[in-house]
Parts: C-alpha cells; structure tokens; sequence
C-alpha cells in the first residue's frame, strides 16, 4: 500500500475571488479506499475535475498514476473510471449495449469487449437485466451498471463522486460491499466522495474531512475524531440519589454537587439536566475522582457516563452546520 497512487500538493482552485479548494495537499496510495467527506459545496466535486484534468488548478499540483492531470489528461483518464453522481446512458439501449459502446470507445476489440461486458454485468448483479434498456433502469442499477461502465477499461483508479445518493439502503449496502470486493480483488484505488459519514466510515480504509474548500484532517475517522476535538472539555453525566432514612427522596441542587467536587482541579461547569442527572464539564478527565467523592459524600451514583468525541459530532460540526443539541 506504499505507491503513490494520487498525490496533490499544495492544490488550490479559485472562483474568481472564491476559493474553491484551498491549498489541498493530500496523498492516496495503491489499493485504498480513501473517503473524500464533506458537506455540499466544500469542493469535493472539484477537486476531482482536476484530478481527471477537466478543470486547471490556480495553483498547485496534481498527479494520478504517475502523470500530471494537468498537462496529460487524456493519459490519466485512460486510468482512471468516474462515476459522477448523475451517470448518463443511451436510454433506448440495453446495459450491455451501453457497456459496448464504452469498450468501443477505449478501443476495445469486440468479441473481448462482449465477454468482459458480460462478466461485469453479472458482477455488479445485472446478469437478469443485461438485454433491458436503461431507461427501464432504477436509479441503483444505473449506479452498479455506471460501477461496470468505469470498470470496463480495467482503471487503476476509480473515482465515485456521491454514488449512493437516491439508492433505497438495501440498494447501498449491496454497492458499498461491491466497492470493498473490487478494490480487495482487483488492487483497485478507490476514492469515495461523498457527505455521507456512516457510509464512508463504512467502507474507507482512511478518510479525509473537507469543509469550505479546505482539508482539515485525514486519518482513521475515530482517530481524527479525536484530533478534531482536542481541548474540548470532557463532559461527565451523573446520575445521583439521596435518600433519607425514612425513605424519602432528598433534593440536591447544583451547588451541593459544587461544594462535593470543589476539591478536584479543572472543573469548569456543573449544571442539573434533570432532576436526577448532573453534566458536569472539566478542562481534563476527572471521572474517577469524580465518582469517588460522590460516594464518599454519602449520596447513591446511579449512572456515570462519559462523553466521547466521534463520529456524531463531527457529523453534527461539520456536515449539519451546528453542535449537537
Ligand atoms: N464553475 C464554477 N464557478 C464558480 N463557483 C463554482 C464553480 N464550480 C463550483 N463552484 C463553487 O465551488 C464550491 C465547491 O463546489 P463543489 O461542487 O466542488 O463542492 P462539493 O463538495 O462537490 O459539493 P456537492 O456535494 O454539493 O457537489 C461551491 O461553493 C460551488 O458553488
């Protein structure tokens, strides 16, 4: 997994005054599956029309498969398959007539052309549709069929620009798990781009989190997570009980709890959620001195829980455009 299979450095790409993608530099290597996530408009799409050549950086560069996208785009796109988000088709012909006319294209010899057709068809599970027209086509067979149209020039790189979007999930599933075999099969790249968190954490073996033109981390999605949210305070809930002898339930306030932890360093915050449940925010991990002078004060700690950054609240962060609530 060490050859450089996509290397941009220092791409930017700029609207007149707006910048697009800003400064990108990222590095994809042999046989991943590498999530490009982002929510609308941050510039995934862009990006990957300089990667394919079809749109010139302001400055920067990018290389695929060796070549600078920029100066040999017609070599690239010889390498790389792209599935936009919409993929057309002749809808009055047949998916392995659509398939043909693609070989045909790349200079595919046709009797070859016609077996590999077919070998695709029933890979990407249109084996029973092969002779129907595409208009006929749900939106998730024209996905799988626009999967074995790129695949028919056996690309080392394939580049899928949101390709669930408009498939039932049963519909999503089966392509994500075709993704993960044709890149595990074949040493294919794959570069997933796509706003859709839990399907990227699904299938990608790294990810990049993108937002307004920019880059602002790559990694293990959890890992990043962490990354994304350091200094953060840590976020305690505590669920807790007084009862007096005679069985009563005693209220406790917040500045009771104040006086318990007032021992412990770092806290910040101490607020009541419900009756019962206390969140209590500090500037470092305290949960286990916490806890202990809780008991200690006498009181019943039903539940201790501790917030984790991950996956959610990059999710809410950065793709809903708030914290969570
Ligand atoms: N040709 C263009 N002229 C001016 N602005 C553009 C052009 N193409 C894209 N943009 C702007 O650049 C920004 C990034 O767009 P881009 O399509 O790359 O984002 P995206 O992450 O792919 O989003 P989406 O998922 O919605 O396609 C957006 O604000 C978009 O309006």
């Amino acid at each position: 997994m060490n050859e450089k299979i996509i290397e941009l450095v220092h791409l930017t790409k700029r609207y007149g005054s707006f910048t697009a993608v800003d400064n990108l530099n990222l590095t994809i290597h042999k046989g991943e599956i590498f999530g490009l996530l982002g929510p609308n408009g941050a510039g995934k799409s862009t990006t990957i029309l300089m990667m394919l050549g079809l749109t010139d950086p302001t400055f920067g560069s990018v290389h695929v498969c060796g070549m600078d996208s920029t100066s040999n785009p017609i070599e690239v796109k010889k390498r790389v398959g792209y599935l936009p988000e919409d993929v057309g088709f002749y809808d009055n012909r047949t998916g392995l007539e659509n398939l043909l006319y693609t070989a045909r294209l790349n200079g595919i010899p046709d009797q070859m052309a016609i077996a590999k057709a077919k070998q695709l068809l029933e890979q990407v599970g249109l084996k029973d549709a092969l002779e129907k027209k595409t208009g006929k086509y749900s939106r998730g067979m024209r996905q799988r069929l626009g999967l074995a149209d790129v695949l028919i020039k056996n690309p080392e790189v394939i580049i899928l620009d949101e390709p669930t979007s408009g498939i039932d999930p049963k519909g999503v599933r089966e392509f994500l798990d075709l993704i993960v075999e044709l890149s595990h099969d074949k040493g294919i790249t794959v570069l997933f781009a796509s706003h859709n968190l839990h399907q990227v954490q699904e299938v990608c073996d790294r990810v990049g989190i993108f937002v307004n033109g920019r880059l602002l981390g790559e990694g293990n999605i959890h890992a990043l997570a962490q990354r994304l949210f350091k200094g953060r305070p840590t976020i305690i809930q505590a669920g807790l009980e007084k009862r007096e002898a005679d069985g009563k339930v005693e209220k406790l306030t917040v500045d009771w709890l104040r006086g318990v932890l007032n021992p412990i360093d770092g806290i910040q915050s101490i607020t009541l959620k419900d009756e019962k449940i206390f969140q209590i925010e500090s500037i470092r991990d305290a949960a286990s001195e916490i806890a202990k002078a809780i008991i200690q004060s006498g009181v019943t700690l039903n539940s201790l829980n501790k917030k984790e950054y991950g996956l959610d609240e990059i999710y809410y962060q950065y793709f809903e455009g708030g914290e969570k609530p």
